[in-house]
């Protein structure tokens, strides 16, 4: 049964109160710890950091307060009060923010953003970042207001989770306990067969040309279709072809008319290039690049394009069959790393399928591509393509980094792997090898370098700027946001000591001319536990707006902007 919020001022909100059904929520924790432990429960009372209307104080009749709750995450010994890393306390929030500062006029849409925001079934703590189910969470803007929500998506795998309060998908580093050993069997037939492999699709969120918005992860099955105004899921996203597999790309790439996507093939070790037309659900393959290197296709967890060509990146991280069969986590999970196999990068035309290039390059690490565009002489003639994306140095422990607890015992020290802006060139005149160098000195971003976004009018096409998660050191996790002018080289960050934002999302203002012409938007989780929608002016980087939300919220990924009408 819902409740209304008791409100003082303007952020109002409705809470579900059947929160996390089979789950042993941080309420129903906070409860029976308070029996056993005598730990007092008390109202959350939130001053408001507005100015203008002047601050509210807002209570809720449900939550306890944050720092009662740190005890919660078992055998963690957490220095830090941050949001980001615990599971989301309520199953569905939504009310209306107030705003500090001024939010433009012309910002009329809805602001989505994915993550893995629950890390707990019952006693049982997660362990890595990405295992956790996924978490919803809306900004909507219009006149000048913010209305915000959160709210959990209904998969398979959580729903069965919640039923019976225990792990029941193979998710990405959690693997169900079998009960006995006949379940054991039956649970290899099924990881075969794919049914055992998760549909939580805690990863990204893209609105479909034809307007419909599908949230994904790296199963093919794990694509859920919302509703963008409810969060409402609405149910699985079916691919109406014949491709099959179990795997893709987690970030396809998103056009009014297209939907390009990578399917490795485990078996034959390769990629298969498909393009869905918005308004269908059918994928047809337009080609197939075959590996030149190691046992498996490299993991392609998300890869560029420009205008008439698809970048297909062969990573010597690659999939590993055996490690999906194990049932406890390896140092790579899902993956291994081959230096021996070394790196490629294959160009294919989007219009026949036709490799134009195949290049060695450098070895490299890289989760998130940037944009590419075509590189032109003086007589219009592409003679390159440029690929850019955030470079982990070619190396592997970034992965291990986002283990939770990592995460949550920052005690001070510089632990977060060195990263740069990777910037790939790919000749077209047959030259058999291609160079990966550092777009700009990775001083300039804190040598941290993750979770971008670029004005999505520069797709495929040669762009200047990217946004993107950088650092000030020391700290184990992207704790500032960058702007990257690519032609100047110089970068302009945002830091609040001790928060950590997420993904700075780009949404351009419309009818501008200027590639930055618009508003940056990211959620930070403060050094309080509390948390914030902030928004930044995407030319001068400066802060225009933020509105605080009721609780701190978990880290998220990958957003998307829905525009009104
Ligand atoms: C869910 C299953 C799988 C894989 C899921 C994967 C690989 C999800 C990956 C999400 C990623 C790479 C997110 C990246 C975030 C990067 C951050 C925050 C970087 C910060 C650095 O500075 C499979 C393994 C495919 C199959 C089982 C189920
Ligand atoms: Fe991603």
């Amino acid at each position: 049964m819902a409740s209304i919020v008791s409100i003082t001022g303007t952020i109002s909100g409705v809470v579900n109160e059947q929160y996390f059904g089979g789950f042993e929520n941080d309420e129903k924790k906070l409860a029976r710890l308070s029996k056993n432990k005598s730990i007092g429960r008390q109202g959350l009372t939130i001053t408001n950091v507005a100015t203008r209307p002047p601050p509210p104080s807002v209570t809720t009749s449900t939550p306890a307060h944050h720092d009662q709750l740190e005890g919660l995450v078992k055998a963690e010994n957490l220095p830090t009060k941050l949001a980001a890393w615990r599971s989301i306390r309520r199953e569905r929030w939504e009310g209306e923010l107030v705003i500090e500062g001024e939010i433009p006029m012309w910002l009329k849409g809805t602001y989505l953003r994915n993550g893995p925001g629950m890390w707990h079934v019952g006693d049982y703590n997660f362990r890595h970042l990405f295992d956790g189910y996924a978490t919803l969470v809306r900004l909507y803007f219009e006149d000048g207001r913010l209305i915000a929500g959160h709210r959990q998506i209904e998969s398979e795998a959580y729903k069965a989770a919640r039923k019976n309060n225990k792990i029941c998908y193979r998710e990405f580093s959690e693997v169900p306990k079998p009960d006995n050993f006949l379940s054991y069997v039956g649970e290899l037939a099924n990881l075969f067969s794919g049914a055992s492999l998760t549909d939580n699709a805690n990863t990204g969120v893209i609105m479909l040309g034809d307007g419909r918005v599908v949230c994904l992860t790296e199963t093919i099955k794990g694509s859920i279709q919302i509703n963008p105004d409810t969060l409402e899921t609405i149910g699985r996203f079916e691919y109406s072809d014949k491709w099959g597999g179990l795997i893709h790309s987690a970030h396809p790439i998103v056009t009014s008319t297209d939907f390009w996507t990578l399917l490795p093939d485990l078996i034959r070790p390769g990629y298969m290039v498909a393009r869905m037309a918005a308004g269908t659900n059918e994928r047809k393959v337009v080609g197939r690049v075959d590996c030149r290197g190691g046992p498996a296709p490299g993991w392609v967890h998300s890869f560029p394009v420009t205008d008439h060509y698809v970048i297909v990146p062969e990573m010597p991280l690659r999939y590993c069959a055996q490690n999906l069969l194990k049932a406890e986590p390896t140092p790579l999970y899902k993956f291994e790393w081959h230096p021996e196999s070394k790196a490629f990068m294959h160009v294919m035309c989007k219009a026949s399928g036709k490799i134009v290039a195949s290049v060695e390059i450098p070895l490299y690490v890289t989760f998130h591509f940037i944009n590419a565009y075509e590189e032109k002489d003086e007589d219009g003639r592409v003679r390159a393509v440029i690929a850019d994306c955030c470079e982990h140095n070619a190396d592997t422990t970034i992965l291990d980094k986002l283990r939770l607890q990592n995460l949550r015992s920052f005690a001070g020290q510089d632990v977060l792997p060195d990263a740069r802006v990777g910037r790939f060139r790919i000749p077209l005149d047959g030259t058999p090898h291609g160079t990966l160098e550092a777009a700009l000195d990775p001083d300039e971003h804190g040598r941290g370098m993750d979770m971008c976004s670029i004005n999505p009018a520069y797709l495929g096409k040669q762009y200047r700027y990217a946004y993107a998660c950088g650092a000030q050191r020391p700290c184990n996790f992207p704790n500032t946001l960058t702007k990257i002018d690519l032609v100047k080289k110089k970068a302009k960050n945002w830091c609040d000591p001790g928060a950590i934002p997420s993904e700075p999302f780009f949404v351009a203002r419309p009818g501008a001319t200027e590639e930055d012409d618009g508003v940056v938007i990211s959620m930070i989780s403060d050094k309080n536990g509390e948390g914030y929608a902030l928004m930044l002016d995407g030319s001068t980087f400066e802060e225009i707006a933020r509105a605080k939300f009721p609780y701190g919220l978990p880290y998220g990924l990958h957003g998307c902007w829905v525009p009104k009408d």
